[in-house]
């Protein structure tokens, strides 16, 4: 259902109360409304862990996406879990693994790629030999090769269930990370997606579903994975994507006449850096042929210079990453820890995720290189505010990601 004009009238006005009260703050408590509150969230996040059993009875089938959701985002905070925690976790997620490989949503249930995605990232976050070791390449790829289906080019989420989108982007995702992609997983995959994107531009969820910020966010990044971006639309997915963050509120909504929400803050505001990194991978094949880069490199008497411009342009952002920032920081933080969808909703553990993980990619999409510290103009707020960097297409933190792309290849 749409949100009526009302709705969103009623969230313009309470986001731009908490605009004007920024605004009109003074020196001192402007920079604290504008600060990320670090400290409480990581005691919010540890608190989850520590109290995982609870939660579980609610989101029983979702084991391993509570720990995915809190040792992600602890990460991207900088901060581990004590090694005894860290132990606990990883032989938890033990418990959770199929013995036809990947793994389920908790200990005895069959394997589901969402939770074997949650699952492997939760893994590759807290980093390490142990945690590393425990996990079965050879298995997952049975299981991976179980949930294709090779008519359609998609991928069933476990057996004998149902096909979506998500289900492409866990399963070329973690095999990606394995160094397990090999082609039988990638016959077909592009047609798959192109059949779920809608002619709004946007990808939804299956063949004739509406454009949704998650299924775009995880067509696009398995389609880049697989080298089959060029399956897409992709100025029509750009075009609808731009369209999507709000002009007042400057967060994003996940489809159209719907209200933002902090979680697209990651699955929208994510597609961006993609598209950038498709973008300057064809322009980079452009520039050392002939092609459309020459007629601006030839306006300028300087080649030198143009090359630099041409260069230059690619950086530019195509959406307003420090109004998302603001968005995030101003409207989705909960004063004793905890993110938030938007103002007036409750904190819980995927929204304080993907909050985060919106905010790190909008504070490093600018940098050429990930790994850099991006310029505090980058950064709204105070320059504290700076998280670790997340891999643009996986989700996982940049460098343990690095860590354990470095481990499989020397176990492969
Ligand atoms: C890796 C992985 C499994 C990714 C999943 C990505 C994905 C599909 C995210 C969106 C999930 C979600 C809570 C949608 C809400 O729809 P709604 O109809 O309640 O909300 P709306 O009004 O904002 O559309
Ligand atoms: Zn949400």
């Amino acid at each position: 259902m749409s949100a009526t004009t009302r709705e969103q009238k009623a969230l313009e006005a309470k986001v731009s109360d908490v605009f004007r009260s920024f605004a009109s703050a003074g020196y001192r408590n402007r920079a604290f409304l504008s600060e990320l509150w670090r400290e409480e969230h990581l005691d919010y996040l540890l608190k989850g862990m520590t109290r995982l059993p609870a939660s579980f009875t609610v989101l029983d089938s979702s084991r391993p996406w509570l720990c995915y959701w809190i040792v992600h985002s602890m990460a991207l905070l900088d901060r581990q879990l004590d090694p005894a925690l860290q132990t606990d976790t990883i032989e938890f997620l033990k418990h959770c693994k199929d013995p036809l490989g990947g793994y389920g949503g908790g200990p005895g249930q069959i394997a589901h790629l969402a939770t074997t995605y949650a699952a492997v990232g939760t893994l590759v976050s807290i980093g390490g030999a142990q945690a590393l070791s425990s996990i079965d390449r050879e298995k997952i790829l049975e299981f991976l090769l179980r949930m294709k289906d090779p008519s359609s080019g998609g991928f069933r989420l476990h057996d004998g269930g149902e096909m979506d989108v998500r289900g492409c982007y866990t399963a070329i995702s973690v095999a990606y990370l394995l160094n397990i992609l090999v082609p039988p997983l990638l016959e077909k995959l592009g047609e798959y997606v192109a059949s779920c994107q809608t002619y709004e531009g946007g990808i939804g969820g299956e063949p004739g579903a509406e454009a949704h910020g998650g299924y775009t966010y995880c067509g696009l990044a398995a389609l880049i994975m697989a080298d089959q971006v060029d399956s897409l639309d992709l100025p029509g997915l750009l075009n609808w994507a731009a369209f999507r963050q709000g002009k007042v509120e400057g967060g994003f909504q996940g489809r159209t006449n719907k209200l933002v929400d902090g979680c697209y803050s990651f699955w929208q505001g994510g597609v961006f850096p993609l598209l950038q990194q498709v973008v300057t991978k064809l322009i980079s094949q452009q520039t050392s042929g002939s092609s459309i880069m020459h007629e601006e490199i030839e306006d300028d008497s300087d080649t030198e210079i143009g090359v630099r411009k041409a260069r230059n342009q690619q950086h530019r952002p195509f959406h307003n990453p420090t109004a998302l920032q603001g968005y995030i920081l101003l409207c989705c933080q909960v004063l004793n820890g905890g993110l938030i969808d938007k103002p007036g909703k409750s904190k819980d553990y995927y929204h304080t995720c993907y909050c985060l993980s919106g905010l790190s990619t909008a504070q490093h999409c600018l940098s050429t290189n990930p790994e850099d510290h991006p310029p505090s103009s980058h950064v709204f707020g105070p320059y504290s505010n700076l998280l670790d960097s997340t891999h643009p297409l996986l989700n996982f933190h940049m460098k343990r990601y690095m860590e354990a792309v470095d481990y499989f290849v020397s176990k492969a």
